[in-house]
């Protein structure tokens, strides 16, 4: 069994409380009961909305913040094992850098704290941005900030890098210039890429592996051809057609949009929308179906954006984690939820 690059079980962050005054319940499970494989190797996207809990996950792989339970390990290791330093590299959504600093100077440091330093590879994603070594750092702009924070990941050369919206201020051009050096980098070195988005299309084209976040758990992980090809899109066609519905019993009150009943081989309604000939469904094949291929079966697989908006809109739709993304511990060895 290959360890993962991240594997968590069970975690749960707690955080606040910084009052500290007696008998306050101000803490809060801002990640609760979270299982998930991150492959080695996997450039994996992590979405969800605002408040899910991406940042606080993003923080506690890097060891900044400690889990209240569950296990979180690093290529096999706990998270916060000293080796784990020199190996990941964090980029924080606030890019907390020192502000008086020199562009060079920082880099300086980079290169003095980093055994592997890359000096070039740093420097090619400021040069491209034209951003002057002699610049300190508090006067550089929103966007620059982000490109000499992704330029120091960059040049760690590590094996796990963590990049909170590492697109969000960038501009369109330097969108695609970085993250196509970033994608060469991991390919490279067989590192792997953890990066949360809220721009789907950014992650479609760079992604192989996704994980939603809502409330502080995981609502959906997978490979993404996976979890892709687990899921079909039915427009209003395919619904009332006998043949279609012998392929796919979405049965009637499923496909009036009721929630999934999780029994037997039904598939799974996630989401129902519009009516009429308007009306479409997203459903997800049942497990016997998912492992033969689905070859046969009606309607289209969604795109990334068709099925993260659709998990978003319907809370209530139940979760699911694809074979390739579940963790594997000694006692479940086929993954856990398998
Ligand atoms: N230091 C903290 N103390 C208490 N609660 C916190 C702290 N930091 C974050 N939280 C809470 O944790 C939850 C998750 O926040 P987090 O920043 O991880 O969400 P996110 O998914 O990254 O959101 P966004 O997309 O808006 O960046 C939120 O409810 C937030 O208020």
């Amino acid at each position: 069994m290959t360890t993962a690059a991240v594997q968590a079980v069970g975690l749960s962050v707690r955080r606040g409380g910084g009052l500290g005054l007696p008998g306050r319940r101000d803490r809060l499970d801002v990640l609760r009961d979270c299982g998930f494989r991150i492959p080695r190797g996997a450039v994996c996207g992590l979405v969800g909305p605002n408040g899910a809990g991406k940042s606080a996950l993003l923080a506690t792989v890097a060891g900044l913040i400690a889990p209240s339970s569950g296990t979180l390990e690093l290529w096999g290791r706990p998270v916060g094992d000293e080796a784990h330093r020199a190996r990941l590299a964090y980029v924080a959504q606030n890019r907390s850098l020192y502000p008086q600093f020199s562009v060079r100077r920082l880099l300086r440091l980079g290169r003095d704290l980093n055994p592997c330093w890359q000096s070039e590879a740093a420097e090619e994603v400021l040069e491209a941005a034209r951003i002057p070594l002699r610049a300190r750092v508090g006067s550089l702009s929103g966007g620059h900030r982000t490109l000499l924070s992704l330029a120091l990941a960059r040049g760690k050369a590590a094996d796990l890098l963590l990049l909170d919206e590492p697109l969000a201020d960038l501009d369109p051009l330097a969108r695609r210039r970085t993250m196509g050096l970033l994608l060469a980098d991991v390919a490279d070195r067989g590192a792997t890429l953890v990066l949360s988005s809220h721009v789907l299309a950014d992650l479609e084209e760079s992604i192989d592996h996704l994980l939603l976040l809502d409330q502080g758990r995981v609502r959906l992980a997978g490979a993404l051809p996976e979890l892709l090809a687990a899921h079909r899109l039915l427009d209003a066609i395919e619904l009332p057609a006998r043949r279609a519905a012998a392929a796919h019993p979405v049965d009637a009150a499923q496909s009036a949009g009721a929630p999934f009943s999780g029994a037997s081989d039904t598939p799974a309604v996630v989401e129902s929308r519009g009516s009429g000939p308007a009306r479409s469904v997203l459903v997800r094949l049942h497990h016997s179906a998912e492992a033969s291929g689905a070859g046969t079966a009606a309607g289209e697989p969604p795109t990334l954006e068709e099925l993260v908006l659709a998990y978003l809109r319907r809370p209530d739709a139940p979760g699911w984690i694809s074979p390739g993304m579940r963790p594997l511990t000694a006692d479940a060895p086929e993954g856990i939820g398998a």
